[in-house]
């Protein structure tokens, strides 16, 4: 990402290439189905192409949240997207419209939905282990491109990482940088709004972010791939926190049956509290649970054995996908100082609010300034 385009605040850029269109987007699309997906300021509906025929996902972005003018970041977000332009992995940007009250990016459309949909699916549904390889590894490529890039997702989860195509299982495609950073120089972040459960443990202490916090959050998304379950998650955010914090993490067989040890010793590499020690993306790459394939077919999610049944292929009846309902939980107005250098690393400083307080931990005050 070249500095002249940073905005010189949060790690964010300012100028984009694409052009933005005020003719009406109605005009040339047309809204077909079911909302692909819902957050907090953004709505996800798939559109046709009235010009080509072609599919896309349209994300309509409001400008205005919470009464301030978030123009600006997503001008942040198209430009993140533009320079992940030949990131195999990444969602394509097609257009960009601009209207009264919002931007609407036109994306290329991702059949298969979210990755979150066959983590929780019954075991005859969900990936097995060399499907988890081949996600995976597609994730650990188009991250370490993004990080070799200098940009940070900062906000990687089952709902953010989707599929081409579901049956047959397709590829990855990477989704919504909103709150995504450039690392080209030292810069503040004063407000970082993401999901507790996949949040890296400087995250919650207010340490310095760096690329290291997407490898945290890769851990815990090949943790709920494999086994369906959220390592961290608690009865409510402040256990969920405390889970993070303490690297509290299940490994047992009852949790990980007819996965392979490599396979837990990768999550191991990733779900470590110090971020300097934490695999980097290239390094898992060559994991060799990612680089070679020793394994037969395991199902994680249940006992099947190897000689289970290739999946079906159905792809002309790709199931629309459900819309979620997506609620950012997680609020932690902090500064952070994101380093590109790991070794530069120094804590931020910024104040976190909890709504409710630790029930076993009373020490742990609701709002700290530091
Ligand atoms: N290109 C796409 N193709 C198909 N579905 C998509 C696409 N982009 C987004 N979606 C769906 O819409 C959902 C919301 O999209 P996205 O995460 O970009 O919005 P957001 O408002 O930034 O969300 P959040 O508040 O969770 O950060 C995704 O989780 C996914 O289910």
């Amino acid at each position: 990402m070249p500095d002249s385009r940073m905005s010189g605040k949060k790690g964010m850029v300012s100028s984009i290439r694409t052009r933005i269109r005020t003719d009406s987007f109605s005009t040339n699309y047309e809204i077909v189905g079911k909302e692909l997906g819902r957050g907090k300021f953004a709505v996800v509906k798939k559109c046709i192409e009235k010009a080509t025929g072609k599919e896309h996902a349209a994300k309509f972005l409001r400008k205005r949240r919470k009464g301030q003018d978030c123009r600006s970041d997503i001008i942040h977000e198209i430009a993140v997207l533009e320079s992940a332009e030949s990131n195999p992995f990444v969602v394509s940007l097609h257009e960009v419209y601009e209207t009264a009250a919002e931007i609407i990016l036109v994306l290329e459309y991702a059949a298969g939905g979210e990755i979150f949909h066959q983590c929780v699916a019954d075991s005859d549904e969900s990936f097995t282990e060399q499907d988890v390889i081949r996600l995976v590894r597609q994730i650990l490529v188009g991250v370490a491109c993004l990080h070799g890039n200098n940009v940070v997702h900062l906000d990687l989860k089952p709902q953010n990482v989707l599929l081409t195509c579901s049956q047959p299982l397709g590829d990855i495609r990477i989704v919504d940088f909103g709150l995504s950073r450039c690392m080209d120089d030292m810069t503040e972040v004063r407000e970082i709004i993401g999901t507790p459960e996949y949040v890296a443990p400087e995250v919650l202490n207010y340490e310095p972010i760096s690329t290291a916090t997407d490898m945290w959050s890769i851990g815990v998304l090949t943790y709920v791939m494999l086994t369906g379950e959220s390592p961290f998650l608690g009865d409510n955010k402040q256990e969920t926190f405390l889970n993070i914090s303490q690297v509290n993490v299940d490994y047992s067989q009852e949790v990980f049956e007819g996965v392979s040890s490599l396979a837990i010793d990768f999550i191991k590499s990733l779900l470590i509290k110090d971020p300097r020690r934490r695999a980097t993306a290239e390094e898992c790459v060559a994991h060799p649970w990612v680089s070679e394939h020793p394994h037969p077919q395991s199902h994680p999610h249940s006992t099947l054995l190897p000689t289970q049944e290739p999946k079906t292929n159905h792809p002309e009846s790709e199931p629309e996908p459900e819309s979620p309902a997506h609620s950012p939980e997680l609020v932690i107005v902090a500064s952070y100082t994101i380093c590109s250098n790991q070794s530069e690393l120094k804590p931020g400083r910024g104040a976190f609010a909890f709504d409710e307080p630790f029930p076993t931990h009373p020490e742990i005050t609701q709002k700290c300034v530091f």
